[in-house]
């Protein structure tokens, strides 16, 4: 028997049977497998400027061309990655409306200001304390990676220091039992996130995918090592030069999969205009940014996402925000 989780199954059940098609002609790219850019993060500490720019240039290639990347040193021991994976246990539905929106898969999603508010944890008093210590780290080098990126483009470190806020950070706890039924079913269904940037932890049965030159490749997972991804505001604050790919995750028959993730977001009232004229996107703000994507969801099961906001813009079709579908941030 697997590792099955009964309302999963029940609901997409309950989906399979009653939705009408919605077939994604990107499922018939093809996956190989790829090691993600890998960034020692050591050299952004060091004193040596020559070495520092080295490890700048690194990330902010890495940005540009794959959206995401993995960092090694990053200053977060394993000692706590594991202590915060054994604390996973909580989760929370998601609700899709047709099978190939449906992601096999619970999320457990504690925004900042909540991490140490001993309400929210109930029987589980050891998550509080890991995910206090976890999500500080976390920020850290949310907030370093951010301070290089912007560095890059000629604007101060304290620039993205002052546009994301507390109060709408988040860390996501995922968790990918594994699976009973049909292989194309989704762990995660084919996405891009509406953040700023996003750091992901996860472990050795990882099936995450991400779309590189039209294919979907298939990230080597490596316990040691954490994924950097570029999101939607920084592909639009950038202007394009940094990129927010799609990405997935594909379930596994035999093994369960846990992740988390820390999301580095502004505040709702933060204006995200790009950093140099011409931009090629309007101005909006990511409170202004949520709402249409949660708008064009509801009514299209869709997210329009960074498209509906192009200056010469085409209102193109684009994946479905899993965070607007499996959660419901605060
Ligand atoms: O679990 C993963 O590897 C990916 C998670 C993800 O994409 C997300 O939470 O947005
Ligand atoms: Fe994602």
């Amino acid at each position: 028997m697997t590792n099955s989780d009964p309302p999963l199954l029940n609901h997409y059940g309950a989906l399979s049977s009653h939705s009408t098609r919605c077939d994604d002609p990107r499922s018939q790219l093809i996956v190989k497998e790829c090691r993600l850019p890998l960034i020692d993060l050591s050299g952004s500490s060091r004193r040596d400027e020559m070495v520092r720019q080295a490890c700048v240039e690194a990330i902010c290639g890495a940005s540009s061309e794959w959206g995401f990347f993995q960092v090694l040193n990053h200053g977060i021991s394993l000692r706590l990655v594991e202590k915060m994976r054994s604390e996973q246990v909580k989760w929370e539905s998601p609700s899709a409306t047709c099978p190939k929106q449906f992601s096999w898969s619970k999320a457990f999603h504690v925004p900042l200001t909540k991490v140490s508010d001993k309400a929210c944890y109930g029987e589980f008093v050891s998550l509080r304390e890991v995910m206090m210590e976890f999500t500080a780290a976390m920020s850290k080098l949310a907030r370093l990676l951010a301070g290089d990126l912007t560095e890059n483009m000629g604007h101060g470190k304290e620039v993205m220091d002052n546009l994301c806020d507390e109060s709408t950070c988040f860390l996501r706890l995922n968790h990918y039992p594994a699976r009973p039924i049909s292989p194309e079913i989704f762990g995660l269904v084919p996405h891009t996130d509406s953040d700023f940037l996003t750091i992901l932890c996860q472990d050795q049965a990882g099936v995450l995918q991400l779309t590189k030159d039209s294919k979907w490749v298939t990230v080597k997972p490596n316990q040691d090592d954490l994924i950097v991804n570029i999101r939607d505001l920084f592909q639009a604050w950038g202007n394009g030069v940094y990129k927010s790919v799609e990405h997935k995750v594909v379930t596994n028959a035999k093994m369960e999969r846990y992740s988390n993730a820390y999301f580095l977001c502004p505040s709702y009232d933060s204006s995200i205009g790009s950093f140099k004229e011409p931009s090629i996107y309007q101005k909006f703000t990511f409170g202004e940014y949520r709402d249409q994507v949660q708008e064009d969801v509801r009514k299209t099961g869709y997210k329009v996402g960074l498209s509906r906001f192009l200056v010469n813009g085409t209102d193109e079709r684009c994946p479905v925000d899993a965070h607007f579908q499996a959660i419901r941030p605060n």
